[in-house]
């Protein structure tokens, strides 16, 4: 274990934890999580394999489990406090533990979001838990458009900031029902008349591109300013790049050719011209916004998870308590 230098010649408010030493973390429990039930969480990558879960997700998903434990038990005892003078009902219930999942277009957050909720929902204290992606709070196509963001899709001002803002705000104070848009990779839009419904879970995982983002000026509050904790998937630029075009590809030979998909008009080219597709992409687009807007939050997170080019995560930061 040692301190890291995620932190600008400020002395590094993270310990970073080796592989190994992580690791030796793993409780003895058995895994709870069967073969078949992996295959269904790998996505579109292969190398997720058990032994990566059982040496890094499900110790991450202790400490989760961990945290949100404490926090319910915080809760607890505040509430016995504050309510002996009346000032809250002695019954006031613990509202979700809210985790936000932060990084770079194809780093592998949806995959580790996917994870976690499988994994955490395993685990005693956190029975319930929810998912959502923040693309279902970017402006729809039309309105990306009406305001010149089309190129921009991902970068803070391509969201409804307020409306994100809003809805864990309703989560995290113990809403019945709140309702989320959908965003759909197929068609690369927002979908009319499809919402996701989050019903008061014991956690809420929010997963995105720019959750770690501090308010803008002007603004009070930002999303991040609701979260309990914050995980960030960090490797090399050279390597994100890589696996997104590596998905790209993948995609090409299999949504793409769906006639429905925004990208169809791609799925007919040579794989040499998919990877200059996805590569134009790349930089146009992802590589801009992972170095002026995502890169800067790292070191607002709970928690860095560091990956080597193959995905294997080689280390793992975590804020000092
Ligand atoms: N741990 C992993 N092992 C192997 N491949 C992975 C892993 N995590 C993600 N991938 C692959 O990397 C690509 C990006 O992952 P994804 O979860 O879709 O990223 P994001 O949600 O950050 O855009 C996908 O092709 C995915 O299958
Ligand atoms: C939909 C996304 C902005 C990711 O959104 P997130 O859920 O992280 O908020 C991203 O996957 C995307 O489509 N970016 C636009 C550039 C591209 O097509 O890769």
């Amino acid at each position: 274990m040692s301190e890291s230098a995620v932190s600008n010649g400020f002395s590094s408010p993270f310990l970073e934890i080796d592989r190994s030493e992580w690791a030796a973390l793993a409780p003895s429990t058995r895994l709870p999580l069967s073969e078949t039930e992996l295959v269904q969480l790998r996505g579109l990558g292969d190398l997720l394999d058990l032994r990566e879960v059982s040496e890094v997700y499900l110790p991450l998903s202790r400490l989760l489990s961990l945290y949100a434990s404490g926090a319910r038990n915080l809760h607890r005892s505040t509430t016995e406090f504050l309510g002996a003078a009346g000032v809250v009902e002695p019954t006031s219930r613990s509202t979700p533990f809210v985790i936000g999942v932060a990084g770079s277009v194809a780093v592998g957050k949806s995959t580790i979001a996917r994870l976690l909720r499988e994994l955490l929902a395993r685990w005693d204290d956190t029975p319930r838990v929810e998912l959502i992606t923040t693309d279902g709070f970017l402006y729809p196509n039309a309105e990306l458009e009406r305001r010149g963001l089309m190129e921009r899709k991902g970068f803070p001002e391509s969201y409804d900031r307020r409306a994100l803002l809003r809805f864990v705000s309703q989560v995290k104070s113990g809403a019945k029902e709140v309702r989320s848009p959908f965003y759909s990779h197929l068609h690369y839009d927002i979908v009319k008349d499809a919402e996701i419904v989050v019903r008061q879970p014991d956690v809420l995982i929010v997963e995105g591109l720019n959750v770690l983002q501090p308010a803008t000026a002007g603004h009070r509050l930002a999303v991040s300013d609701l979260f309990d904790f914050t995980v960030y998937v960090d490797a090399r630029t050279a390597d994100i790049a890589r696996w997104y075009s590596d998905r790209f590809l993948r995609l090409q030979q299999g949504a793409f050719t769906n006639p429905r998909s925004y990208f169809h008009r791609f799925a007919e080219l040579s794989t040499a011209e998919a990877e200059a597709r996805a590569q134009d992409i790349w930089k146009r687009i992802n590589e801009p916004n992972l170095v002026n807007n995502i890169l800067p939050t790292r070191a607002r997170a709970s928690l860095v998870l560091r990956k080597d080019s193959n995905h294997a995560v080689s280390s793992v930061l975590l804020r000092k308590i």
